[in-house]
């Protein structure tokens, strides 16, 4: 099973700019995440944070026992190595082979032999579906090819902690409903903890188990999906419907004049949507049954509409009759 990610009071900053302040959550061990944001609150920032590319002013993100934010570089550089990323682009070189840019993690990092490495890398090209595309140039693929091969690239480590910055960045409603399905996919096979930074919609409404948003320099929320699907914070609610109405404007916000002017009510929520399943013959997601049992032990920290939606009714009153 993948590896838990705590992320405590976290805040960076690039001169005077704050990015975001005082961050906190925990990614549950194996269970898909996703980061939702408008363009500019930090999200990228975030993921090169939780890696410990970039080193935040304050706070702590301790994976495996390490911070990856004060910990000496040597142990940061070795707790990487639990990590599989998948950058916006694909991040391939352009003059390799699809095989190539795969087995580069292995060759660069580790003794394996060429048939050794060629077994793992056929494995995970067969995983993302990229069987026969393996001595093809990435300029010679479609955007959608290019993903799936950067996530595979993301697994031949054997990860146990996946990122994915935009996954879905350029690719078209189909495309991006393949991919979905494949994140699913992937977290059912390998059980690893997976946090994903997107924008779409479909992808945050029917992959992850859990949901976070940045707005105005903080985390506005993070929790079990059914905490911000039926959430009724404004501007929760308007990043989920895609609306122009709400706090969020063209320029990431809105000031609060503009935004009593627009006398603005957010939509209740509807009816929960769907999360993915499996593909057949996979067998059941490990992380379903886990997250179940760790939500409904959430007890009154749950709102009553999120608790309603995992289905765990109301919380029994103390001291009254049974
Ligand atoms: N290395 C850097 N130096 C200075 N400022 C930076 C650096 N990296 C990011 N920023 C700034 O931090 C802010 C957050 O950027 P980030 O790319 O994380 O946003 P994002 O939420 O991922 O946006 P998008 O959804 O558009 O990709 C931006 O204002 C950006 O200009």
């Amino acid at each position: 099973m993948g590896i838990e990610v705590t992320v405590e009071g976290l805040t960076k900053s690039f001169g005077e700019q704050t990015v975001w302040r005082d961050v906190s959550l925990t990614l549950p061990a194996g269970e898909v995440s996703v980061m939702l944001g408008p363009s500019g609150t930090g999200k990228t920032v975030f993921l090169k944070s939780v890696i410990g590319l970039l080193k935040p002013e304050r706070g702590r993100v301790v994976v495996d026992g390490v911070d990856m934010v004060n910990s000496p570089e040597r142990d940061v550089y070795e707790a990487r190595k639990l990590f599989g990323l998948m950058f916006q682009d694909g991040a391939l070189f352009g003059s390799m082979t699809l095989f190539d840019n795969i087995a580069f993690p292995l060759r660069e990092h580790t003794r394996k032999k060429e048939s050794e490495i060629r077994r793992i890398v056929m494995e995970r090209i067969e995983m993302v579906g990229l069987v026969g595309a393996e001595g093809k140039l990435p300029g010679e693929i479609s955007g959608g090819m290019r993903k799936r091969a950067g996530l595979a690239r993301a697994l031949v480590l054997d990860p146990q902690i996946i990122l994915c910055d935009e996954p879905d960045s350029g690719l078209d409603p189909v495309r991006t409903s393949y991919l979905s399905q494949l994140l699913i996919d992937l977290n059912t096979q390998i059980d690893a903890t997976m946090l994903i930074v997107t924008h779409n919609l479909d992808i945050a409404a029917t992959v992850p188990d859990n949901m976070g948003m940045l707005f105005r320099r903080e985390l506005v929320a993070f929790g079990p999906r059914e905490l911000l699907l039926t959430s009724q914070e404004p501007v929760v609610r308007q990043f989920l419907t895609g609306r122009r109405a709400g706090p969020i404007g063209m320029s990431e916000e809105k000031d609060e004049a503009q935004l009593a002017l627009e006398g603005h009510v957010p939509e209740p929520p509807g009816p929960l949507p769907p999360q993915l399943e499996p593909s057949p013959g996979l067998g059941p997601r490990a992380a379903v049954q886990r997250r179940r049992a760790r939500v409904l032990a959430m007890g009154d920290r749950l709102p009553p509409a999120a608790r309603a939606a995992v289905g765990a009714g109301p919380i029994p009153r103390q001291g009254g009759p049974a």
